[in-house]
């Protein structure tokens, strides 16, 4: 696997999500649900929203894929997890798991450990969160972000260095780039090459997005348009990708 793979990967994942717009199911927290699924749906994708427990699951067993979002987690939430979750096993589905804030709450990190068992394909959090969580079985990928994106999978490693200081100002760009994430897995059998794609999507399309925005306040729907206008021309010229591997 080299960075040119991963360029190759992303701009081949945008095409297919515009092209099958995927259907996103994000369980979400009650924060950035607007902001999600129009983040989603300027990418190609189609996003659903809904956590009620009567439902989940027939929207589960419709959907592409599935995010599973720790924000606002409450009894009500964290029991259409469980079903949500169950039902993605049962047929076979792949999911994302975004454990926001799971280093401030003893109750949620242990959920989010249960979830974990339960086999999501990918992890991704930012360096707080992820530094709670510890490790992570070798079956699941593990992404953590920040100014620099780590990406990590049996033994590699890649580090995606776009994006942009303003999306640490603006609330909703770590479950953005989740939901992103889940789209790229949606439509990428390789979770890690999926991974990497999705986060060197968004960040180009943050730094495309900076240049049009006065402050967080724009740079929100500027990056919302930056994620529809994106096109493989961009990735390559702008994409910044670094692969190790373990030694032995
Ligand atoms: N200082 C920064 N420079 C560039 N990109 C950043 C910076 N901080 C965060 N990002 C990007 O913002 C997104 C959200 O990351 P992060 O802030 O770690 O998550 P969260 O919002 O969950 O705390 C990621 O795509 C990450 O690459
Ligand atoms: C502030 C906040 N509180 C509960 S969920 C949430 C949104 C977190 O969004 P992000 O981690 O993407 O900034
Ligand atoms: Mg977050």
């Amino acid at each position: 696997m080299t960075p040119a793979d991963i360029v190759e990967t992303a701009s081949r994942c945008l095409s297919e999500i515009r092209q099958r717009s995927p259907r996103v199911h994000c369980l979400t927290n009650t924060v950035v649900q607007k902001f999600m699924a129009d983040g989603l749906s300027a990418l190609g994708a189609h996003p659903s929203m809904t956590s009620s427990i009567d439902e989940v699951a027939s929207f589960v067993a419709r959907t592409d894929i599935m995010v599973i979002n720790l924000g606002t987690l409450d009894p009500a939430r964290r029991e259409s997890s469980g079903v949500a979750v169950a039902e993605a096993r049962r047929l076979g589905r792949r999911w994302v798991l975004d454990p926001v804030h799971c280093n401030l709450s003893d109750l949620r990190l242990a959920f989010a450990r249960e979830l974990i068992d339960a086999g999501p394909a990918v992890v991704r959090g930012n360096h707080a969160e992820m530094a709670a969580i510890s490790a992570l079985p070798d079956s699941i990928v593990r992404v953590e972000t920040g100014a620099r994106d780590t990406i990590g999978f049996g033994g590699a490693t890649i580090v995606v260095s776009n994006g942009h200081p303003l999306m640490a100002q603006v609330t909703g760009t770590g479950c953005l780039a989740g939901g992103v994430l889940a789209a790229f897995v949606a439509v990428e059998p390789d979770a890690m090459k999926a991974a990497a794609a999705a986060m060197t999507a968004i960040g180009v399309a943050a730094e495309l997005a900076a240049p049009f925005s006065r402050g967080p306040g724009t740079f929100g729907p500027a990056l919302l348009d930056a994620l529809a206008a994106l096109d493989a021309d961009a990735l390559q010229t702008h994409a910044r990708i670094d692969i190790s591997h373990a030694q032995g």
